[in-house]
């Protein structure tokens, strides 16, 4: 292909409905992304809360509270010794999503979660003042805390629903070439010629990671 030349853009072939995503699906995809930041090795929860306009005001996910690194807490569900269990100590995503609100409140918000909460979260979005939840999976057992987290979800008047999609995924690339850049550098992590800025930018995100 000639070098000015545009290139066939590889998904010419998506119906309009499938090039962009709907609002719904964007959030439970945030929600989604979120949960990629936990350290649980058995469940990454995700939730991201979104007011009326539909502005994104908190995302969290299932981790260990500030000052507990994530690498030297105990992630052990099931042992002997019960006073290890992660349950004891992490905070789940739909708390942490709250705490992180960048909004003076949630009041009247939805929460996009990818767990059905539990009856602890549950307590927290109703004094908060959240209005809907839209969950992604429910775990199929009827657990205590499943039922008690239904029963005050429906005494406070929250609604919560499933997320219903006509898509199943998502696929996110992080190839600069697929955002326009025309050159892809040898170094994949590094954006081509010309994009020197979000060069930058990632490498401070990078060494901020932990
Ligand atoms: N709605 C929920 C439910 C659970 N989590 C977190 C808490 C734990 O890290 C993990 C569940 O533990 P497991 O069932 O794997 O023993 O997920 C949450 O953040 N939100």
């Amino acid at each position: 292909m000639a070098d000015n030349q545009p290139p066939a853009p590889e998904n010419s072939n998506q119906t309009e409905e499938e090039k962009y995503l709907k609002w719904e699906d964007y959030f439970m995809a945030v929600a989604v992304l979120s949960s990629k930041r936990s350290k649980d090795p058995k469940t990454q929860v995700g939730a991201c809360i979104v007011n009326q306009d539909k502005r994104i005001v908190g995302t969290g996910y299932n981790g260990m509270p500030n000052g507990c690194p994530d690498d030297e807490m105990s992630w052990l569900h099931k042992d002997e010794n019960e006073v290890d269990h992660k349950h004891l100590y992490v905070c789940h995503a739909e708390m942490n999503a709250i705490m992180n609100k960048n909004s003076a409140d949630v009041k009247g918000c939805t929460m996009y979660v990818t767990l059905f909460p539990c009856n602890e979260c549950a307590k927290i979005i109703i004094q908060a003042g959240l209005s809907k939840i839209v969950y992604l999976s429910k775990k199929e057992n009827d657990t205590s805390e499943r039922i008690a987290a239904e029963r005050l979800l429906q005494r406070s008047g929250i609604a919560y629903r499933r997320l219903e999609s006509k898509r199943t995924e998502i696929k996110i690339s992080l190839t600069a070439k697929d955002y326009g850049a025309k050159q892809q550098s040898e170094n994949p992590n590094v954006l081509a010629p010309g994009a020197s800025q979000r060069e930058e930018e990632s490498d401070e995100v990078e060494a901020e990671d932990e």
